[in-house]
């Protein structure tokens, strides 16, 4: 059997011309273009692996983490890293010196200090962090792959501390959101590590209580709910109290809010009880949820 084909002219054949060469050197472009992107890629890693105040830490980052640092560098919100702040059972947090963009947003003049949150996807409770994802329209259709989970989690502090800003909730200022990274307006400079409420002697805690509990109420006018609110995640900032941690907190429409704002209102009020006020759960839970009948 002979096959058969059809002869066409030479000229309407694509000749090797111009437009193949065209390719070529875009290929060419782009490959020095990834090949320098990877040797400042390795230079930045081996940089912060370097770093004195990084180094244990900087170990056991992955290579997303890193690549996240890297952009989060790039795009000027980090400009040099400084030492850890804290080192939880989810997520690291560190301190840095914020580039531009950092500047731009606080609209400060010089870079400004900023705290870096890492979680750590390995070590994360993913299912635990999961649960706290239902029920919340803004995370609809997230999987249970655990990197997206973690992703999602930190997309949702972001998206809490910025929701609580605008409700007048004194949170740190959100700046970026990177992956498994947050960076955030840094908390208690001048006095070293930021204290939290725990750990200083409240000297009218009839101020400290109005204070959160109009805070408590603003966030829950706002749709949210903390969920781990007691006197380890307010932060004393200068003569301010500051809510931190917001990456649990649930919209009022998750299946356990309520019982969320009543543990969130039990911790407050025991705190206070044990500064020496005659507060209640329920008088507090009344006041944030403007249940009262006076
Ligand atoms: N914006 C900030 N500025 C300064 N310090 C901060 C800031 N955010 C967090 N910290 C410090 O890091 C600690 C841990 O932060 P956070 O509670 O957000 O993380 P976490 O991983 O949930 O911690 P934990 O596992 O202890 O609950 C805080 O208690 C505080 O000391």
């Amino acid at each position: 059997m002979t096959e058969s084909f059809e002869l066409v002219d030479t000229e309407d054949v694509d000749s090797p011309g111009d437009e193949w060469e065209e390719i070529d050197v875009a290929d060419t472009e782009a490959d020095r273009i990834a090949r320098r992107r990877d040797r400042e890629f390795s230079e930045f890693r081996k940089r912060i692996k370097d770093a004195d105040q990084f180094k244990v830490e900087a170990s056991v980052f992955d290579d997303a983490t890193f690549a996240a640092l890297y952009k989060l560098v790039q795009d000027g919100y980090i400009d040099a890293f400084g030492g850890p702040i804290s080192t939880g059972k989810e997520a690291n947090v560190y301190s840095a010196l914020g580039g531009e963009t950092a500047a731009d947003v606080l609209d400060v003049d010089d870079n400004p200090e900023v705290a870096v949150k890492v979680y750590r996807i390995n070590a994360s409770d993913f299912r635990d962090m999961r649960g706290y994802l239902d029920g919340d329209p803004r995370f609809e259709g997230i999987g249970h792959d655990k990197k997206q989970i973690v992703q999602a989690w930190v997309r949702k502090e972001f998206a809490n501390l910025t929701r609580a800003r605008k409700a007048g909730v004194r949170v740190p200022e959100p700046m970026a959101v990177e992956r498994n990274v947050l960076v955030m307006e840094l908390l208690g400079l001048d006095t070293g590590r930021a204290k939290r409420l725990s750990e200083v002697h409240v000297e009218n805690p009839e101020t400290a209580y109005e204070v959160i509990r109009e805070y408590m109420r603003r966030l829950y006018d706002a749709g949210l709910v903390h969920g781990d609110l007691s006197e380890y995640n307010v932060i004393l900032h200068g003569e301010e109290l500051v809510v931190i941690d917001l990456g649990q907190a649930v919209t009022v429409h998750h299946p356990n809010s309520r019982e969320f704002l009543e543990r969130d209102c039990h911790n407050v009020a025991a705190f206070f009880r044990r500064q020496g006020m005659d507060v209640t759960d329920e008088d507090l839970l009344a006041f944030v949820t403007d249940d009262t009948s006076d």
